[in-house]
C-alpha cells in the first residue's frame, strides 16, 4: 500500500477533515499513504492519476464540473469502528473522489447541473507517459 501514490494534487490547498477542515497546502511531490487521511483538495485539476507501483497499474481519474477531489483512507483504528468497512480493508482501499465539497452546488427550481467522473485503468507504473496519448485522454 505504501507503494501507491497520487499525482495531480501536489502543491494544492486542502481542507483537512481530520481537523475541523483546517486549510493546509500540500508539500509533497506526490501523495503517499502511511496513516489516516481525509482531505478535500480544492480546485484540483481535471485529470488525476493513482499509481500502484506494486501491481503495475495506474488509475486515471477524469472529472468535469466537480472542482474538488476528496482523498480518504480510514486506516487501521477507524476501520475497526466502521460497521460497513472490514478491519483489514484499509490496506486495499484508497478513495479518490471528485466532489463539490468546498462550495456545494445549489440549484433553484428548474435549474440543471451536470458533473462527470470517469475512471480508467492503464497497465503501467508511469502515468505521465500515457496521459498525453490521445487514445487514453
Ligand atoms: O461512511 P461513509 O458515509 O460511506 O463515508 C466514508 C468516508 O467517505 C469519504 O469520502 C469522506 O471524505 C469521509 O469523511 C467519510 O468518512
Amino acid at each position: 500500500f505504501s507503494e501507491v501514490r497520487i499525482e495531480g494534487l501536489e502543491t494544492l490547498d486542502y481542507l483537512d477533515n481530520l481537523s475541523q477542515r483546517e486549510r493546509h497546502t500540500e508539500q509533497g511531490d506526490a501523495i503517499t499513504f502511511e496513516s489516516e487521511v481525509d482531505r478535500v483538495y480544492v480546485s484540483s485539476p481535471n485529470v488525476i492519476a493513482v499509481l500502484d507501483h506494486e501491481k503495475k497499474r495506474t488509475f486515471v481519474i477524469r472529472k468535469d464540473g466537480l472542482p474538488d477531489t476528496v482523498v480518504w483512507n480510514p486506516w487501521e483504528k477507524k476501520a475497526k469502528t466502521m460497521a460497513d468497512f472490514g478491519d483489514e480493508e484499509y490496506k486495499q482501499t484508497l478513495c479518490v473522489d471528485a466532489a463539490a465539497a468546498e462550495r456545494p452546488i445549489t440549484l433553484r427550481p428548474g435549474e440543471e447541473w451536470t458533473g462527470r467522473l470517469e475512471l480508467s485503468a492503464v497497465p503501467s507504473t508511469n502515468c505521465s507517459d500515457h496521459l498525453d496519448q490521445p487514445g487514453i485522454m
